[in-house]
């Protein structure tokens, strides 16, 4: 409730005015039937023209005013509730962004994808319905039933027998709503999974020819959420009979009776007109207090859905961080003692152990057999994640203590996976530096081999990029990863595997410019071929999250046999 407050009150005006402006609606809906039956019964049975005309004009301008009333009414309800969406789905993108990769990896991103959209649809809807009929639906009740009885006491009995059962089977619907509508959420949870995972791998899907396979999981969700979406709507497809079948028998038990009193001369013609009214008006505002609850009820289930989230304990912060302000200001990178491992639960590590120091502005390779731990190594060193034991250090200071932003500024990462975003490459590029001028871009993408290529393109640097960058080559597309990297201008510059899909010349040319005009960063280079490390100053050997060997190319020559395999299978493999 707490929650829900601080989204209401910066728009706490909208929460009463929306309401109050319904109450007009209310009033008039009361009063019409009362002014007809007014004209029937004196207006018609005198038939007195002018009397008619005034009734009849007072009739109009109450209808009118409650147009007036209705239209504010709607526009303060709608304005509160897409206020209170837009700024809850803000505070939930936030929360996202800030998530460890430990944190995402518990929501599935589809899930993430339905909470921020379809969850939050829901709580504005039931927002806006709730202003409009949470004044309206009982306030018209009450002003239905009260007139009821100043009518006709005894034919308004009828509703003392009427209105309890509907609200006890008002009641029992809630409940059984509730646990449906939440299994229905997570249903759409799982299709937007499928969905997301099947149009980010398409190329993937056509090229392994899963397209069959693939429609069958979504055909399998799709069926799912039909089922769940049925099994929710049940309740309102018997509800609606119901309610229908409820009001009908109530006006023919009220017209018979009614009926019967008029022939006895107990009750005028217009007075039973106007209870049938009343009659038709308590039904339609149960109608529309049944339907906000059962809105409540779904809205609730998605409400906890987004709370989930919001109150998700983020394992990686900065919180107790000692040097916020200090930035990195050489690149000196120390492991000391460092373990790791993903799972907590697990007995094993993904990395045991680790202890090595780079200088500032030398060049570290790391090289080793697939799944040997190099990506984790270097995660640590931006604190995507953080040791188990051991510590992490950039220029003598544990990482845990910069600030996560000032931590991350300093490091550059081209990732294994490499992301491009839609957009020109001028766009993707100032990712780097966002007020890197056109000439500074050029600097940077020639310092990276992709100058040239990008030239050739058409509209150059104005060449807008597919999702992911589809439309570049696997090769080109890394070029364009180093060259937004190196724009950074980090003190450490991380390479993870990022020049596997150049040729080897293109590789050389950009070992050349790193060691020489990147002389003073930090670089890591994880690479698969020997020759891209080579020449570093260090050479890292890793083999199941171990360290095997830490020197120069011919220390380890000598002194480790798992690089001197490497190196006769690569080397000699050239040379054959
Ligand atoms: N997000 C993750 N969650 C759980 N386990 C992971 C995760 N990422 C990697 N691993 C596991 O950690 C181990 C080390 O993986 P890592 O990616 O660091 O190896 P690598 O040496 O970089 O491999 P490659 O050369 O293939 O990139 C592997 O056993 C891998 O399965």
């Amino acid at each position: 409730m707490k929650l829900f407050l601080k989204y209401i009150k910066p728009y706490v005006y909208y929460y009463i005015l929306g309401p109050i402006f319904m109450l007009v609606e209310v009033a008039g809906e009361i009063i019409l039937p009362w002014l007809l039956s007014k004209i029937i019964n004196v207006g018609a049975a005198n038939h007195d023209v002018g009397y008619i005309t005034r009734i009849g004009l007072v009739m109009v301008l109450v209808a009118v005013c409650m147009a007036v009333g209705g239209v504010l009414g709607a526009w303060f309800a709608a304005n509160a509730a897409m206020n209170f969406g837009a700024d809850l789905r803000m505070d939930l993108f936030e929360k996202i962004q800030k998530f460890s990769f430990n944190n995402i990896d518990k929501f599935s991103t589809g899930s993430l994808i339905t909470r921020l959209t379809n969850d939050i649809t829901q709580i504005q809807n039931m927002i806006m319905q709730t202003l409009r009929a949470c004044l309206r639906s009982p306030g018209i009740l009450i002003g239905a039933i009260t007139m009821a009885f100043v009518i006709s006491p005894s034919l308004a009995i009828v509703f003392i027998i009427v209105v309890p059962v509907l609200v006890i089977s008002i009641i029992i619907i809630m409940k059984k709503a509730f646990p449906r509508f939440k299994a229905l959420q997570n249903s759409i949870d799982c299709l937007n999974s499928c969905v997301q995972e099947g149009l980010v791998n398409i190329r993937l899907i056509k090229s392994f020819v899963r397209k069959d396979y693939e429609e069958k999981r979504f055909d399998e969700h799709n069926k799912d959420l039909f089922d769940k979406n049925i099994h929710a709507m049940n309740i309102m497809i018997k509800y609606q009979p119901v309610m229908t079948l409820a009001l009908n028998a109530t006006t023919v038990a009220v017209v018979w009776f009614g009926g019967n009193m008029i022939i006895g001369g107990k009750m005028q013609v217009g007075d039973l007109t106007a209870f049938t009214n009343y009659i038709v008006q308590i039904m339609g505002s149960l109608t529309m207090l049944s339907i906000v609850f059962l809105n409540w009820a779904r809205a609730v289930a998605s409400f906890r859905r987004v709370r989930e989230v919001l109150e998700e304990e983020i394992d990686l912060t900065d919180d107790n961080a000692l040097y916020k302000e200090r930035k990195v200001e050489d690149g000196n990178i120390s492991f000391k003692n460092v373990s790791f491992r993903y799972y907590k639960n697990s007995e094993e590590n993904v990395l045991s152990n680790i202890s090595f120091d780079v200088k500032a502005g030398q060049t570290l390779g790391i090289i080793g057999p697939t799944g040997s731990g190099k990506t984790t190594l270097v995660s640590l060193i931006s604190r995507l994640y953080d040791v188990d034991a051991g510590e992490v250090c950039v220029d003598g200071v544990n990482v845990k203590e910069y600030s996560l932003d000032n931590l991350r500024n300093g490091i550059g990462m081209v990732l294994q996976k490499n992301t491009l975003f839609s957009g020109d490459i001028y766009e993707n590029l100032r990712w780097g530096n966002e007020n890197a001028d056109e000439k500074t871009i050029a600097q940077a993408a020639a310092d990276a081999q992709a100058d040239k290529f990008i030239r050739g393109f058409r509209e150059g640097y104005n060449t807008q990029l597919g999702q992911g960058g589809s439309n570049v080559s696997g090769g080109q597309k890394q070029r364009l990863c180093i060259a937004r990297a190196l724009l950074k201008h980090p003190k450490i510059l991380i390479l993870d595997d990022s020049t596997s899909a150049v040729d080897t010349a293109t590789e050389k040319y950009i070992r050349n410019v790193l060691y020489g005009k990147y002389s003073d960063m930090t670089k890591i280079i994880i690479a698969q071929r020997i020759t891209s490390v080579m020449e570093a100053d260090e050479i890292l050997v890793m083999d199941n999250g171990c360290v095997k060997g830490f020197g120069t190319h011919e220390e380890l020559l000598k002194t480790c046999p798992l690089y001197k395999e490497i190196f006769d299978i690569q080397i000699s493999k050239e040379v054959g």
